[in-house]
């Protein structure tokens, strides 16, 4: 039995799909949500998702603690805490606290650090985090606005974020396999290990190295290492059949470019920020009204914007990203409402937070890979069952909005 904590919702649901990979039965449990049932029950690894990744440290900290509390009651015997791939934190937290207040409640020894995720192209070499081809400083992660990473080396990001320890270990080892470095991590002192990982033989050689370790840390794509029971579950159902809609409030580069492709040959309308300024209410009512009024196979796209000049920081005294998460939110929560919605894209971690938490979500029961780390889900929306599939800012191909939908039929 798995418990993992995500410090985000996008992240929770990437990690989801690569348990599933893996042979895991998943839910992802939304913040407090309620936990499904434990031994014997529908699944054998939960994934809580939490909003952490952003905020203030003693409540990441509480938040994860609470979950681990949760976790283990549930059953879980072992813990994955995700974060992101590009290891998005500051020098003041919060992976170094939260990895921190974990090992010390689980009296985890040593907790190994594993942000690769070579299927999106984020591979670790000699402790060096590389997105494609640069090195992370060099990746568009370096002009984030909350956490701008400037620095490259995971061990130099980790260390003023925690006291202990931490070590490093090459691939050169790694590639030896599973049994080799096991040895090499047990002959190590420090808490924590940052071990390189380029492909995904390298994810299963410390999957199993670590397979008796009681936590381990990572993005991802650690998940691929630690296969699970493989017992068939209950199928996946898709929802009822109705209209879909993308709802993006991420303007990362990969998200623009999936926005132009549906434009391509589906509506896209813009959220009018001004508009949300003077009553956001009416925005989100006029633009439910629009989606509901296109033609019902199209799946029309609601963005926050087209192209990076749309971005505006405050609108009126107002931050942006308020007005477009609210909107969003209520949108979201309008079309489900109606009945006629049934199924979501959404796209970034912080809307997808916000629209989560708007829908009233308790459990994702995760169903269809869409793009590594990405899903469908199924969840009941104040007592209507939807599908939602929630899309980290950079994953997904470009015809992501526009093929998503095939999963369904
Ligand atoms: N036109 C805009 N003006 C101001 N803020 C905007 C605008 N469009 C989007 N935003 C804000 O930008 C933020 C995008 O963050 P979000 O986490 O949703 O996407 P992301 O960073 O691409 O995804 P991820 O966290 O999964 O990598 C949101 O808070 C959103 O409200
Ligand atoms: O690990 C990743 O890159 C994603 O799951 C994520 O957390 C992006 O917000």
């Amino acid at each position: 039995m798995l418990g993992a904590i995500a410090d985000d919702f996008t992240g929770a649901t990437d990690l989801a799909t690569m348990l599933r990979r893996s042979g895991h039965r998943v839910a992802v449990v939304i913040e407090d949500g309620a936990l499904p049932a434990g031994d014997g029950g529908a699944v054998d690894a939960v994934v809580v998702a939490l909003k952490t990744r952003t905020a203030p440290v003693a409540e990441a900290v509480r938040a994860s603690i609470g979950a681990l509390g949760r976790l283990r009651a549930w059953g879980a015997d072992r813990c994955y805490l995700k974060y992101c791939s590009t290891f998005d934190s500051t020098d003041t937290g919060n992976i170094g606290p939260v990895l921190d207040a974990l090992a010390d409640a689980l009296d985890a020894e040593r907790v190994v650090v594993v942000p690769s995720l070579p299927a999106n192209g984020r591979t670790v070499y000699h402790g060096h985090l590389f997105v494609g081809p640069d090195l992370l400083e060099n990746s568009s992660m370096r002009k984030h606005p909350l956490t701008p990473m400037t620095r490259s080396r995971v061990a130099e990001l980790l260390r003023p974020q925690t006291a202990h320890e931490v070590a490093e270990v090459p691939w050169e080892t790694v590639r030896l396999g599973g049994e080799a470095l096991r040895s090499a991590l047990a002959g190590t002192s420090a808490r924590y290990a940052v071990v390189d990982a380029i492909e995904d033989a390298d994810l299963l050689a410390i999957g199993a190295a670590t397979a008796d370790d009681v936590l381990v840390s990572g993005g991802s794509g650690l998940a691929l290492g630690i296969p699970g029971p493989r017992r068939g579950g209950a199928p996946w159902v898709a929802p009822p059949p109705g209209r879909g809609a993308v709802l993006c409030g991420s303007v990362s580069r990969t998200s623009l470019a999936q926005v132009a492709h549906a434009a391509l040959d589906r509506p896209v309308r813009r959220i009018d920020l001004d508009a949300a300024l003077a009553d956001p209410g009416a925005e989100a009512a006029a633009i439910a009204d629009w989606v509901l009024t296109r033609p019902p196979d199209t799946a029309p796209v609601v963005c926050a914007a087209r192209e990076r000049a749309d971005v505006r920081a405050e609108v009126g005294g107002t931050p942006g990203a308020v007005l477009v998460e609210a909107v969003l939110a209520d949108v979201a929560a309008r079309l489900v409402s109606s009945g006629q919605v049934t199924a979501l894209v959404v796209a970034g971690g912080e809307t997808s937070g916000a629209v989560v938490r708007a829908l009233g979500v308790g459990v994702l029961h995760i169903g269809p890979e869409l793009a590594p780390g990405v899903c469908w889900a199924t969840a009941d929306a104040h007592g209507r069952g939807i599908a939602i599939a929630l899309k980290s800012g950079n994953f997904g191909g470009t015809d992501l909005f526009t093929r998503a939908w095939e999963a369904l039929r």
